[in-house]
């Protein structure tokens, strides 16, 4: 079953194209990290999800219903985190909840109470619910916007970097609410720029570079992907590196005295990928003076630079 499914979304700006021809595949249950630097046309991505602006060309599905054809019907199991949401800061917590729950048709004025009170313990802010808004931390009013999204049960959640700008106390409370919320089986749609982030939330995760996708699948997939590297210390660089070459290993930076090289590398020699010991072997068959050598695993840190490239933020 696929929470959200796109093929060939594309959003055009003028010439700039923003979201280009992307395929999406979000599984339901999933926690999806949806990730990318700033840029990259993750909002973009999310307002077509919710049919807030259409797309140049491309089909979206949501929850099995086409968008925006379905939009209406759609929207209420959805609840949404795009963009800080807009309280009125003199009116308390509960208060503002209130307000939007009396937009929601579908609401009953006769539990109106109980389902705010409801989202506002769900998200760790009963204690504040008589507090205006104005006197709330960043934090407490991002949790405030999940709460507005949670007022009525949904299957699945879009949130559009939901810890941006929060302080540190701020950022933990929202990812465990977000893990809390898919442990009872809500899929979570998150973007983000943080790969950190990600890799703590997700189960899943697609990377965005420029609009494209350049990546997507179960996080230990992606990290499965990486691919091992070797770096061999030589006062012999430039023969180290042909006889990599020579073994399929394109080398790919080489400082003095160092060759980097990016591989699939086997554990064992019977399928044709050289081993680590059979470079080493070849390296010294070639008479490269080996003064050191390491084969390990790229970090999925590692790898995801490498797929969006510069400008993207790994950490917190
Ligand atoms: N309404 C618009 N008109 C013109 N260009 C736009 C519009 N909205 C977005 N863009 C451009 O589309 C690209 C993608 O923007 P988008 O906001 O989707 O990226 P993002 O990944 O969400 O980045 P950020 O994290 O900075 O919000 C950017 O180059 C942006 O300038």
């Amino acid at each position: 079953m696929t929470a959200i499914r796109t093929s060939g979304l594309t959003k055009r700006f003028g010439r700039h194209t923003a979201v280009d021809q992307l395929d999406l595949e979000v599984p339901r249950g999933a926690v999806f990290g949806f990730l990318g630097p700033n840029g990259s046309g993750k909002t973009t991505t999310i307002r077509m999800l919710l049919g807030l602006v259409s797309p140049s060309a491309g089909r979206v599905e949501v929850l099995g219903e086409e968008i925006p054809a379905k939009v209406m019907a759609v929207l209420p199991r959805v609840g949404a985190l795009v963009e800080g949401p807009a309280f009125y800061p003199f009116l308390s917590g509960a208060s503002n909840l209130r307000r939007l729950d009396t937009a929601d048709l579908r609401a009953s004025a006769t539990t109106r109470d109980a389902r705010v009170s409801a989202a506002l313990d769900r998200v760790g802010l009963g204690h504040a619910a008589h507090k205006r808004v104005h006197a709330y931390s960043l934090g407490m009013k991002q949790r405030l916007g999940l709460a507005a999204a949670l007022l009525a049960p949904r299957e699945l959640l879009v949130l559009d970097e939901p810890t941006n700008g929060l302080d540190p106390q701020g950022t933990r409370e929202v990812r465990s609410l977000i893990r809390s919320l898919a442990d009872d089986g809500t899929t979570v749609f998150v973007s983000s720029h943080l790969l950190a982030e990600v890799e703590q939330i997700c189960t899943h995760a697609a990377v965005l570079r420029a609009g494209k996708l350049v990546a997507q699948g179960p996080l230990d997939e992606l990290r499965d992907a990486a691919r091992p590297r070797i770096e061999v210390r030589t006062p012999d660089a430039a023969e180290a590196a042909s006889v990599l070459e020579r073994l399929g290993l394109a080398p790919e930076r080489s400082a003095p005295g160092t060759v980097v090289a990016a591989a699939p590398l086997s554990s064992s020699s019977d399928d044709g990928v050289p081993a680590p010991e059979d470079v080493v072997a070849a390296l010294v068959a070639a008479g490269v003076r080996v003064r050191g050598f390491s084969a390990a695993t790229a970090s999925l840190e590692e790898r995801f630079v490498e797929l969006t490239g510069e400008g993207f933020d790994v950490a917190e």
